[in-house]
């Protein structure tokens, strides 16, 4: 693939469908490899908005909106950054010819909802998932609960992401609930949910597989070193790299991850999430597009997961080595506020080996992801201590 000169005719054009904290990491990489990059998100300002050549705000859930753009604005790729985007019209871009998905049309699709990627894993592939149904009435979800599910579960829209609408079922008292908060939690409101019996493992992880094309031309993966991670109501708020596993478990996570990218396809860097109880291994979900919990990989690797998407999506050679144990955590809103400012910064930045993103994001809410810490330490415990430290020391005020 040509890489030309940005703004002139010569120009490769990269489109991004979300242009929120993590597509703002791939925009950079991809503006340092001379790409023109054109960002899209629902809201003004997002993120991606603020570092891309050009920025429109559209619905990206309606169809014929993202075909004008497209039609607009010419991309070679386009790379989709949220779930929630109209995929079946991804799917007759990609048909006609007008621009190549990353990594494919099908790809986005099948994972924009819970139960595309989970037949697919667990019905097509054969992997271990967790015992699931889906259901469409409070009565479906009570009946798939007794029919086999048990408690504890595990409730979830079947689209929606970062733990929105999901809830922790204990036992019958807690159905109704449960029901209500997906129904009015996820991103695109569809009224389906899954519920998924509760796998009690011994930790998780998210295993970013790259698939990039080698010196012969062909497309080979790549697998970087497991991140740990931390989730509270669904939404991860400390990672780590790398991970301590068994052998046995570590290869294991590599083979589930490899069936399921192999048969996503295309190019570009993936997130497996798996769930690990000794050596044994469940697939959970996978995002075909840079993971939260590899934000870590800004501190603890040669290349970021940013710019290992950006090289595999632009045809190039890709390195997946870990160059020092990271962390990163979160810092949330805390509040429901626009424009609001950050105290304690130079104490922040004043811990060890530490570094902040703050994204930008126009509005905060109380539990929106404002910005994250990393951290570098000799290991992955003080590399969690030093960025838990740093994130607590920034103080979101109102202005
Ligand atoms: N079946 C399960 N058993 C045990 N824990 C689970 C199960 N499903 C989900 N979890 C917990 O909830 C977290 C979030 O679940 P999941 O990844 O499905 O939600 P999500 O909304 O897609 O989140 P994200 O977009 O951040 O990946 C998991 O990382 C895990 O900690
Ligand atoms: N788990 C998926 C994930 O972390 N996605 C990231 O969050 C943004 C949306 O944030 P917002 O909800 O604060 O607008 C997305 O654009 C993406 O960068
Ligand atoms: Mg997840």
């Amino acid at each position: 693939m040509n890489i030309g000169t940005p703004l002139s005719p010569s120009a490769l054009r990269v489109m991004l469908l979300g242009a929120g904290e993590l597509g703002k990491e791939v925009i950079i990489a991809l503006q340092r490899l001379g790409v023109e990059v054109i960002a899209v998100d629902r809201y003004e300002n997002a993120p991606g908005h603020q570092v891309a050549h050009r920025a429109h705000v559209i619905s990206m859930t309606d169809g014929a909106a993202l075909r004008r753009l497209v039609e607009l604005e010419k991309p070679h790729l386009i790379v989709p950054e949220i779930e929630a985007i109209a995929t079946d019209m991804l799917v007759a871009i990609e048909a006609a010819g007008l621009a190549e998905v990353i990594p494919t049309a099908r790809a986005a699709k099948l994972t924009m909802n819970r139960e595309g990627i989970r037949r697919l894993a667990a019905e097509e592939l054969g992997l271990p998932t967790s015992p699931y149904q889906f259901a469409d009435s409070l009565a479906e979800l009570q009946a798939a609960i007794d029919g086999g599910i048990g408690y504890p579960c595990i409730v979830k829209p079947t689209m929606s992401s970062s733990g929105k609408g999901q809830s922790l079922l204990r036992g019958p008292d807690d159905v109704q609930k449960a029901w209500g908060y997906a129904a009015s939690g996820g991103r695109v409101n569809q009224g389906r949910v899954i519920v998924e019996g509760f796998i009690d493992f011994d930790y998780e992880i998210t295993l970013l597989t790259v698939r990039a094309r080698n010196a012969a031309g062909d497309v080979a993966t790549h697998f970087c070193e497991p991140i740990g991670h931390v989730q509270v109501s669904g939404d991860y708020v400390e990672s780590w790299q790398p991970q301590a596993m068994t052998p046995a478990a570590l290869q294991r996570a590599q083979e589930i991850a490899a069936a399921v990218t192999g048969n996503l396809g295309g190019r570009g860097l993936f997130g497996v999430e798996l769930f690990v109880k000794g050596d044994q291994v469940w697939f959970s979900e996978v995002s075909p597009r840079p993971h939260d919990t590899g934000l870590v990989t800004l501190c603890s690797q040669r290349f970021s997961e940013f710019e290992l998407h950006a090289r595999a999506i632009l045809g190039l050679p890709v390195d997946t080595a870990l160059r020092e144990p990271g962390a990163s955590a979160v810092i949330y809103g805390g509040m429901e506020e626009k424009g609001i400012a950050f105290e304690g910064l130079a104490d922040a930045l004043a811990v060890p080996r530490s570094d902040l993103r703050l994204f930008g994001k126009p509005e905060s809410f109380t539990k929106r992801r404002m910005g994250v810490a990393v951290a570098n330490g000799d290991d992955t415990d003080q590399a969690r201590q030093r960025a838990k430290l740093a994130a607590g020391k920034v103080r979101p005020i109102k202005r």
